[in-house]
């Protein structure tokens, strides 16, 4: 396994202050930017100008998580933006790996989501068309919510079909991730973790990003 990852999920930040609040989480490796529709998610939030505002503001890769409908259509548009990588949903998309390959096509890392109660088992064989997994760990839409810990068996799963691909991709888990939790997460495969409110609530979010970084990185070992 790589190294053990924080992205800090701005969907926690001050939007009228976001780059501050992304200056705040230099020691961050990189940043998770929440892209909801209001139809996939019950939630809505920026889409590409502000994402294009972002993107401008600051030098840190940033990892798009889009929680929209249609994601064939509208996803290579973020990869086109400059994103370190995108991340669709596959209950979003009709051709996952058309778009995975599209999205590296136009230079960004290809990343797949599902959400809780999707299995991972009919997706293993197009593991290779993929830079990340992301597994959310509460039903996507909204910070602050607690972390399932019904989702750990699927990320040993994934942990071990990723191994036995023997390709270097990341397994990256969102929500409810804290430092009661990271452990968990870290010990069953995860290696990227996006963390809200536990970063942004803090009244250091640097120093939290270190505390979480070396939880997972003991957790690990
Ligand atoms: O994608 C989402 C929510 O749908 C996340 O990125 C949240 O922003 C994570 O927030 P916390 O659970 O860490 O507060």
């Amino acid at each position: 396994m790589t190294g053990m990852h924080i992205h800090p999920s701005i969907l926690s930040a001050d939007f009228a202050r976001l780059a501050e609040e992304i200056a705040r989480v230099d020691n961050s490796d990189a940043i998770h930017v929440d892209v909801m529709d209001n139809h996939f998610v019950p939630n809505l939030t920026m889409g590409v100008p502000v994402v294009k505002a972002i993107r401008a503001a600051t030098e840190k890769p940033l990892d798009i998580h889009l929680m929209i409908e249609d994601a064939d259509r509208w996803a290579p548009d973020y990869a086109d933006l400059g994103a370190e990588s995108v991340t669709f949903h596959v209950e979003a998309s009709g051709a996952p790996i058309r778009l995975a390959r599209e999205l590296r096509a136009r230079g960004s890392k290809a990343a797949m989501a599902l959400k809780p109660a999707t299995p991972i088992e009919p997706y293993m064989d197009m593991l290779t068309e993929l830079d990340m997994v992301l597994l959310m760990t509460v039903e996507p839409g909204f910070g602050g919510q607690s972390f399932l810990d019904v989702v750990l068996p699927k990320i040993r799963r994934a942990r071990q079909a990723i191994e036995d691909a023997g390709v270097p991709i990341a397994l990256q888990v969102d929500g409810g991730v804290a430092p009661d939790t990271i452990e968990r997460a870290a010990e069953a495969g995860a290696n990227v973790f996006v963390a809200g409110s536990a970063v942004y609530s803090a009244d250091d979010p640097a120093q939290a990003i270190d505390d979480l970084r070396a939880l997972a990185r003991d957790a690990q070992s």
